[in-house]
C-alpha cells in the first residue's frame, strides 16, 4: 500500500531516478574491477608473471579510480538535483491539498502538523528517494558482486554464507521490529513541537501579559523533551546498527583472512588472487553496512509516507469554476437547514428564511446562536446534514463550489492579514486590481483616511497579521478587501464590531449607496448597523427566533 503510494510519487522522476541508479551502477562495477587490477599488480611484486607490466596496471587502478570519481561527482550532483525537484513538486502538491481540503478537516488535525510536514517530513522523503532508495541496487550489486569473485577466486568462502547471511537477517529483523513505528511517533512529536512554537507566538502578547512565561516554557520543553527522548531511541538504536554490522563484518573479515592465509600457505591461491581477495573483503565492509542503515531508513520513512497518504488519500473541495457559473441574482433560501459540528449538539436546527435578491438583512441573536455557522454553510464550508440551501432557486450542493465563492464577498470575524503592503492586502485575491478600485473600496470602508496618513501610505508594511495596525483599522482593511471584490453578495460577520462610533456611522451613511444592488448579510450586534437593514433575522439556538421587517428603513 505504501509501496504503491510512494510509487505513484515518484513516477514522474522515474528517468533520473533510473539514470541516477545507472550511474551509481556503473560505479559499482568500477568499483569491483579494482581489486582484480589490484591482484594482478600485487602478484607481480610476488614475481607472477602478469600479461600488463606494473606501469600500466597502475595506469589502469588509477584510471579507473579517476573513472569512479567522476561518476560519484556526476551522481552527487544528480541526486541532490533529483531531490530538490522532487522536494520542491511534494511541497508545491501538499500546499495544493492542504488549501483544498475542507475546513473542518483541518479542525480535526493537530495544530502544527501541516507545517511539521511540508517543512520537515518532505524533506527527510526526498532524501530517503534520491539516497537511500537509488542506492539499494548499486549497494546490493558492490556486496553482491564482492562475494561472487570472492566465491570465485577461493570457494570454501561458501561455508561462511550460511553463517552470515542468517546473522545478518536476524539483526535486521530485531532492529527493524524496533525502528517500525518509531518513525511515526517521532514525526507526531516533531509536529507538537513545531504547534508549541506556533502557539506560543500566536498567543505572546496574552502570555506576557499574564506573565505565564514559565508555565509556557514548561509545557514547551515537556514536548521537547518527549522528542529528545524518542529521537535518542531512534539514535541508540542506529548507534547499535552500525558497531554490530561492523563487528559481524570485521569478524567475517579475520575469518576471510584466515581463510586465504591458509590457502596462500597450501598454494590453492596463487599471490594475485590472495590480493584481490584481500581486497575484495576490505571492498565489501562499507555497503555492508550502508546495506544495514538503508534497512533502519526504510523504517523511519514509512511513517512519514503514511502520514503523507493520510493528507494526499482525504477528498478535496473542488474549486474548479466556469466563468459562466458567476452570474447570480443574489435570493438566498435556507430550507430546513440542520448542522452539527462533529461530536457536538447541532449548531442549527431546521433552520428556514429567504432573503430576496438586494436585500440587507442583519442576522442577530446571541453567542454561539448559529450564525457564524449559517454563514459557513453558505459559503460552502461545511454541508448541511440535511435540509438544503438555495441560491436562485438552485441547490447551492449542485453549484460549482469556486463559483459561489466567487459570487460572495465575506469578511469574516477574525481579521485575516498577511504580512504585505495595505494595497496587497485589499487586493487580496485579485493581484490586479487597479489603484482606482482598491482606493475607493477604502473609502467606503473608512480605511482611505487612515491608510494615507500611513508613513507610505498604500504601500505600508502590516506585519504579520496586520500587527503593525489597530484592531480597528485592521477590520477596515478587511473589509475594503471585500468591497473590491464587488460581489453580488456580501456576508459581513461582525465586520464593523471594532470600529470607533464615528467610523461606523460614515461606514453606515455611505453603505446604502455602496451596497445598493446586492444582497447582504450583516452579522451584528451593533445598533448603529442593525440601522442599514431591511430586515432582522434573529437567530437562537440553531433556529429563527423572529424575522422582523424594519418598515421604516425601506426607502
Ligand atoms: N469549529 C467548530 N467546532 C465545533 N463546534 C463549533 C465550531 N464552531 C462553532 N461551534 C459551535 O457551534 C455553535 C454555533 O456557533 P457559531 O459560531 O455559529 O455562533 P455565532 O452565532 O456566530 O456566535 P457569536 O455571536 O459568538 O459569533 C456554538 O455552540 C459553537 O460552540
Amino acid at each position: 500500500m505504501t509501496l504503491l503510494f510512494l510509487k505513484s510519487i515518484l513516477a514522474p522522476h522515474r528517468g533520473r531516478l533510473m539514470l541516477l541508479m545507472a550511474i551509481l551502477l556503473l560505479e559499482s562495477v568500477i568499483t569491483l574491477s579494482i581489486p582484480w587490477v589490484g591482484g594482478r599488480l600485487g602478484g607481480y611484486f610476488f614475481g607472477e608473471g602478469q600479461q600488463m607490466g606494473p606501469v600500466l596496471l597502475t595506469v589502469a587502478i588509477l584510471g579507473l579510480l579517476a573513472a569512479g570519481s567522476v561518476l560519484r561527482m556526476v551522481s552527487n550532483w544528480l541526486s541532490g538535483r533529483t531531490s530538490e525537484t522532487i522536494l520542491a513538486e511534494l511541497r508545491s502538491q501538499v500546499f495544493a491539498q492542504l488549501q483544498a481540503l475542507p475546513i473542518l478537516w483541518h479542525q480535526g488535525e493537530k495544530r502544527g502538523s501541516a507545517i511539521a510536514l511540508i517543512s520537515w517530513d518532505l524533506v527527510r522523503l526526498s532524501d530517503f528517494a534520491t539516497v537511500t532508495l537509488v542506492q539499494l541496487l548499486p549497494l546490493l550489486v558492490t556486496a553482491g558482486g564482492a562475494c561472487v569473485m570472492m566465491l570465485a577466486i577461493d570457494p570454501t568462502l561458501a561455508l561462511l554464507v550460511p553463517v552470515l547471511v542468517p546473522a545478518f537477517f536476524i539483526l535486521q529483523k530485531l532492529i527493524g521490529r524496533r525502528l517500525r513505528g518509531l518513525g511515526t511517533r517521532i514525526q507526531k512529536q516533531n509536529a507538537e513541537v513545531v504547534a508549541g512554537t506556533e502557539e506560543m507566538l500566536d498567543l505572546l502578547p496574552v502570555i506576557k501579559s499574564f506573565h505565564a512565561e514559565r508555565i509556557e516554557q514548561a509545557r514547551f520543553d515537556a514536548e521537547v523533551s518527549k522528542l529528545k527522548d524518542l529521537t535518542l531511541k531512534e539514535t541508540r538504536l542506529y548507534a547499535f546498527i552500525d558497531p554490530a554490522i561492523q563487528f559481524v563484518v570485521s569478524a567475517a573479515t579475520v575469518v576471510l583472512l584466515v581463510l586465504a592465509g591458509q590457502s596462500l600457505r597450501t598454494g590453492q591461491l596463487s599471490a594475485s588472487e590472495a590480493v584481490s581477495f584481500l581486497m575484495y573483503v576490505a571492498l565489501l565492509v562499507r555497503p555492508v553496512s550502508q546495506l544495514a542503515s538503508v534497512y533502519g531508513r526504510v523504517q523511519t520513512a514509512r511513517g512519514t509516507l503514511e502520514r503523507l497518504q493520510d493528507v494526499m488519500r482525504e477528498t478535496p473541495e473542488n474549486l474548479e469554476y466556469s466563468a459562466e457559473a458567476l452570474q447570480t441574482a443574489g435570493e438566498i433560501a435556507f430550507d430546513h437547514v440542520a448542522f452539527s459540528y462533529p461530536g457536538r449538539t447541532p449548531a442549527l436546527r431546521k433552520l428556514t428564511f429567504r432573503i430576496g435578491a438586494g436585500e440587507i438583512v442583519a442576522l442577530t441573536g446571541a453567542n454561539g446562536a448559529g450564525k457564524s455557522t449559517a454563514v459557513g454553510l453558505l459559503l460552502g464550508l461545511y454541508q448541511p446534514d440535511s435540509g438544503r440551501i438555495i441560491l436562485d432557486g438552485r441547490d447551492i450542493a449542485d453549484m460549482e463550489l469556486g463559483a459561489l465563492r466567487r459570487a460572495i464577498g465575506y469578511v469574516p470575524q477574525s481579521r485575516y492579514l498577511r504580512n504585505a503592503t495595505v494595497r496587497e492586502n485589499i487586493a487580496f485575491g485579485m493581484p490586479d486590481a487597479p489603484m482606482e478600485a482598491i482606493v475607493k473600496a477604502a473609502r467606503i470602508a473608512q480605511a482611505h483616511d487612515f491608510v494615507s496618513a500611513l508613513p507610505e501610505g498604500y504601500e505600508t508594511i502590516v506585519g504579520d497579521k496586520g500587527v503593525k495596525l489597530s484592531g480597528g483599522q485592521q477590520q477596515r482593511i478587511s473589509l475594503a478587501r471585500a468591497l473590491l471584490k464587488n460581489p453580488p453578495i456580501l456576508i459581513l460577520d461582525e465586520a464593523t464590531s471594532m470600529y470607533d462610533l464615528e467610523g461606523e456611522a460614515e461606514f453606515v451613511a455611505e453603505c446604502r449607496a455602496a451596497l445598493a444592488g446586492r444582497t447582504v448579510i450583516l452579522i451584528t450586534h451593533r445598533p448603529a448597523s442593525l440601522e442599514i437593514a431591511d430586515r432582522i433575522l434573529v437567530l437562537e439556538n440553531g433556529t429563527i427566533r423572529s424575522d422582523a421587517v424594519l418598515k421604516g428603513m425601506q426607502t
